[in-house]
């Protein structure tokens, strides 16, 4: 049976650019978001995310008929949910959108049809999203009792692109299919070879949702190296830049780059999906978001000294001095400053400093209104001309490409090792 309609459930980040994927194939797609202004904006043929050439291919998909978008489900042949799963309490996964969204597609279920969940969840999700179905659609049969006979298939398919590299890798990378069975799993492939030039490989669900999570939890724990490091260097008076390349320098070392701390929507939250499920045994993962989440306050502590030696070597009192931060974002080269680490020190920075916090992001022209509250964007060369203590804490292209010979002041600190 061939997909005449797919829809896609959560219009985001991953949600939109699947979306795309699919329309750009001549595949009619209907997208689903509860944000009204998300819809209508997509209606137009226009995004309201930032990813680059996603404009592109979702005007032209909507020009051409193949998107439109809605804010309830409607029948199709495939649905994937692409919702957000945030954590809640003391890091407990939030499965409130998928449940919700799961119910809003119930309605619509006819046999013949796949669900395909690709939100990052904990082990077990996909089954209690059946379980939910199943309830809310007692007349349809499902993999959890039927098994190869069930009137509807479900599967687990994560989604593993790059931020800012989303349309490419979405096309390129292999994807996980994590199907109920061996005809889901069948079927799920079969939807995404319609746009993948990756391979489609076939395990469980329960497997596939550990997947995702294993693959955030392996750079975490990776990056919680690096700035354990980082700490250990700056107590023993070695620059942990140079360490690193020359430990990188052996044929089997790898080690990743030290910063202010982990951001973005995933790397600072799927590994405690694993640290809930088995907090005994997680011992490395949880620790290894301890160390990130720790990085910011030591910053601030670096900020506090070279603050404290910048007034012993001067004769301006600490509510006269301008701290200048240099990044927001949650890394380098882009402009989404939400769960950035960056801003947790600018903030930290802002909340401690008893003179001016200036904040440095080329990528925005206007900063959150709690943080502008407290602190002032300013630009590249006001602070670099003006500033006393410079904070450097994302690596933009801007950055990196100032010349030493343009910072006067020896008061820095820098998370990136960009002007050492
Ligand atoms: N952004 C990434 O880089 C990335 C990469 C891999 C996996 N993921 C995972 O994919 C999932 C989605 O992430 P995202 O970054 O696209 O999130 P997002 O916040 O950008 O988009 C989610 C969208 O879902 C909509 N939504 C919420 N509840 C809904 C409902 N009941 N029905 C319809 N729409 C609903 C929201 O309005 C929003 O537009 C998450 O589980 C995330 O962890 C994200
Ligand atoms: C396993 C993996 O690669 N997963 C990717 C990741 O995407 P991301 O954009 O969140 O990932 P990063 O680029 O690693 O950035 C995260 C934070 O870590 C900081 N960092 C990074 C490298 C380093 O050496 N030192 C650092 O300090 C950086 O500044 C930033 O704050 O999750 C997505 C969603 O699940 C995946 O889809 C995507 O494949």
């Amino acid at each position: 049976m061939s997909f005449n309609i797919i829809s896609v459930i959560g219009l985001g980040y991953i949600g939109l650019p699947t979306a795309a994927a699919f329309a750009s194939h001549q595949k009619k797609v209907i997208g689903i978001d509860i944000n009204q202004r998300a819809v209508d904006t997509i209606n137009r043929g226009e995004i309201h995310i930032v990813e680059p050439d996603l404009d592109r291919v979702v005007k032209s998909a909507v020009e051409g008929g193949w998107l439109q978008a809605a804010l309830k489900p409607t029948a199709a042949d495939a649905f994937l949910i692409a919702v957000p799963t945030p954590f809640k309490g003391d890091h407990q996964p939030d499965m409130c959108y998928v449940q919700a969204a799961a119910l809003s597609l119930a309605e619509v279920l006819k046999k013949g049809d796949l669900v395909i969940l690709e939100s990052t969840s904990p082990v077990g999700a996909t089954e209690q999203m059946a379980e939910w179905l199943a309830e809310a659609r007692p007349d349809l049969t499902f993999p959890q009792q039927a098994g190869e006979q069930a009137d509807i298939n479900i599967a687990y398919c994560p989604e593993r692109v790059l931020p800012g590299q989303v349309m490419v890798e979405l096309i390129k990378n292999d994807r996980v299919i994590g199907g109920m069975s061996p005809v889901c799993s069948a079927r799920a492939s079969e939807l995404y070879n319609i746009f993948l030039e990756g391979e489609c490989v076939i395990t469980n669900a329960r497997t596939a949702e550990m997947c995702k999570l294993t693959e955030n939890s392996f750079r975490d724990v990776n990056i919680a190296f690096a700035n354990e490091l980082s700490l250990i260097c700056a107590d023993q008076g070695i620059n942990v830049w140079e360490l690193i390349a020359l430990a990188n320098r052996h044929p089997r070392v790898n080690i990743l780059q030290p910063g202010p701390g982990v951001g973005g929507h995933c790397i600072a939250v799927d590994p405690w999906f694993i640290v809930a499920q088995n907090p005994t045994q997680a011992r490395l993962i949880r620790t290894a978001r301890e160390v990130n989440d720790g990085k910011p306050h030591w910053v601030l502590d670096q900020v506090k000294r070279t603050v404290a030696d910048c007034l012993a070597h001067s004769d301006k009192r600490a509510s006269e001095l301008k701290v200048a931060c240099f990044g927001l974002a949650f890394k380098p080269n882009i402009d989404d400053l939400r769960e950035s680490p960056a801003m947790s020190v600018a903030h930290l920075v802002a909340d401690w400093n008893a003179g001016e916090t200036w904040v440095v992001e080329p990528n925005v022209k206007s900063i959150p209104e709690k943080l502008a509250n407290e602190a002032t964007l300013v630009s590249m060369e006001t602070a670099l001309q003006h500033a006393d203590v410079l904070v450097m804490l994302v690596d933009h292209q801007q950055f990196k490409a100032i010349d030493g010979a343009q910072i006067n002041q020896p008061w820095i600190v820098d998370t990136k090792g960009v002007w050492r």
